[in-house]
């Protein structure tokens, strides 16, 4: 591991203090640290950590508290978590129409998944900041210009480049100032769109209408005539007003996994009002299935940044260890804290979640429950493109709903990959179904596969079937 320095910066104090426990910024430093990308050069990573530390904050701790109490409602019951966006963002993913797109779905979904839950939605994106990527190898095979080769495997744009060549795979130290603009470029767009209002509700509506439209699925459109109904209602009603923005202020968070911790530690800054330290690189940060080890560098770094932190869940978490990872992250029990983001497979889901479930529940943890459907299913399809079957992400979904309620605790939301654009990299769907031999066509991810434009929409009136039940 490198040994970098930390500068003390502008926005915090100049002596970084230490907490009671002996957290700082860099603690995690004495740790072990999966998941870090071989940097072959330390010296020229030091240089590029002190730039960082002197850059502005990307978000506020503010703005990280007021998606905190939005996530603490949810966790009590009063409230749905839709988190989404690309795997792993790239070049594509920074173009104005493909942030807007994003934005575009996930307000629609969120307008029909409030719609079935009764909830309010609270709209969090893998957005500005989703660029590093951990791997199960640390090589993977690519067609090289002459021909299949075994290279270092790509790890987001933050540490190197998914071209299929031995020096694109090189570590380089100038991406993690590249993802820094990156992410303040989308974030500006971010604001931009929801300042002023995204669109009313009405307009929302319209755009789910013409999905109904193109959709073969009857249950859908009676969804839809039901939420048209309570919006001729509101219109009759003196005082609201369906033509209203939808989306005003700063209330479409950002989030990202926090893996390279160089990177977190150099936008950790210290918040005078809060008396606390901030990651301002996100509003929301996560630790990866790959990288919650107990006495791990990521877990020592989040549980001393103020933001909200998820943490992955994969089927081979032990109750105790749950138990352990929540003492650890939400030692003083503050609902919207912690957010414990499942990924079990449809296989297991039913048999995995219950008694993780239940531990938490019993030990009185208020956490928010998470469902990520995404990462437990990944299969390989034809060409050995990795993918994945709607209606997988259909099953694991609906398992974790039942879990939830014969347990009597709280499906609290859903973490997915998706996209605004009509790519072919998940199987199913029913409006435009993705076929096996279709993958190919506009397979377009950096990572891992995304639900499409229609499959996103169309797994948004599934849930909110689900959750009207
Ligand atoms: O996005 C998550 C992981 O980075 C991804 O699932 C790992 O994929 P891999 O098994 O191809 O390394
Ligand atoms: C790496 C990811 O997931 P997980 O840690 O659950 O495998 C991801 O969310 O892209
Ligand atoms: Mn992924």
């Amino acid at each position: 591991m490198t040994a970098f320095t930390f500068v003390s910066n502008p926005f915090g104090t100049p002596s970084t203090p230490t907490t009671q426990d002996g957290w700082n910024p860099g603690s995690w430093q004495e740790h072990p640290a999966a998941q870090q990308p071989p940097w072959p050069d330390t010296a020229a990573l030091d240089t590029v950590i002190d730039q960082l530390a002197l850059l502005p904050p990307l978000v506020s701790a503010a703005e990280s508290a007021r998606l905190r109490a939005a996530l603490g409602a949810a966790a009590l019951g009063d409230g749905f978590l839709l988190q989404a966006g690309d795997c792993a963002e790239s070049t594509g993913s920074f173009h104005a129409d493909a942030v807007y797109n994003k934005v575009k779905v996930i307000l629609q979904m969120s307008s029909v998944l409030a719609f079935g839950s009764g909830l309010p939605v609270v709209k969090v994106g893998r957005i500005a900041g989703q660029m590093a990527k951990p791997r199960s190898n640390p090589v993977e095979p690519v067609d090289g210009p002459s021909g299949p080769l075994l290279l270092p495997s790509y790890r987001g744009e933050m540490v190197n480049g998914s071209a299929p060549t031995p020096e694109a795979r090189r570590p380089d130290p100038d991406r993690l100032l590249y993802a820094y603009y990156r992410s303040a470029s989308s974030l500006n767009l971010l604001r931009m769109f929801t300042a002023d209002g995204f669109a009313t509700l009405d307009e929302v509506h319209a755009w789910n209408r013409e999905h109904v439209a193109a959709s073969a699925d009857p249950r859908h459109a009676a969804l839809l005539d039901d939420m048209d109904h309570v919006l001729r209602y509101l219109a009759s009603r003196p005082g609201t007003q369906p033509g209203a923005p939808e989306q005003q202020g700063f209330d479409f968070f950002t989030s990202h996994e926090a893996l390279i911790l160089p990177y977190e530690q150099a936008l950790t800054r210290w918040d005078h009002s809060g008396s606390a330290w901030h990651d301002a690189s996100a509003h929301m940060a996560w630790i990866g299935e790959r990288t919650r080890q107990l006495d791990g560098a990521h877990v020592e770094f989040a549980a001393g940044i103020d933001n909200p932190v998820g943490v992955k869940v994969g089927p081979t978490m032990e109750p105790e260890e749950l138990l352990a990872l929540c003492r650890r992250l939400d030692p003083t029990r503050d609902p919207g804290r912690l957010t414990l983001i499942t990924r079990m497979g449809a296989g297991r889901i039913r048999e995995a979640l219950p008694p993780l479930v239940r531990a938490v529940r019993d030990a009185g943890y208020p956490v928010l429950w998470v469902c990520d459907p995404m990462h437990g299913n990944t299969i390989a399809g034809s060409g050995g493109l990795k993918t994945r079957r709607f209606n997988d992400i259909v099953d694991e979904l609906r398992g974790f709903i039942e879990v939830h309620r014969q347990a009597g605790t709280h499906p609290g939301g859903v973490h997915l990959e998706l996209t605004g654009e009509d790519v072919t990299e998940c199987l199913g769907g029913t409006a435009s179904e993705v076929l096996e031999e279709n993958l190919s066509d506009r397979y377009e991810t950096a990572c891992d596969p995304r639900l499409n434009r229609s499959q996103a929409l169309e797994l948004s009136f599934i849930a909110a079937e689900l959750l009207r039940k």
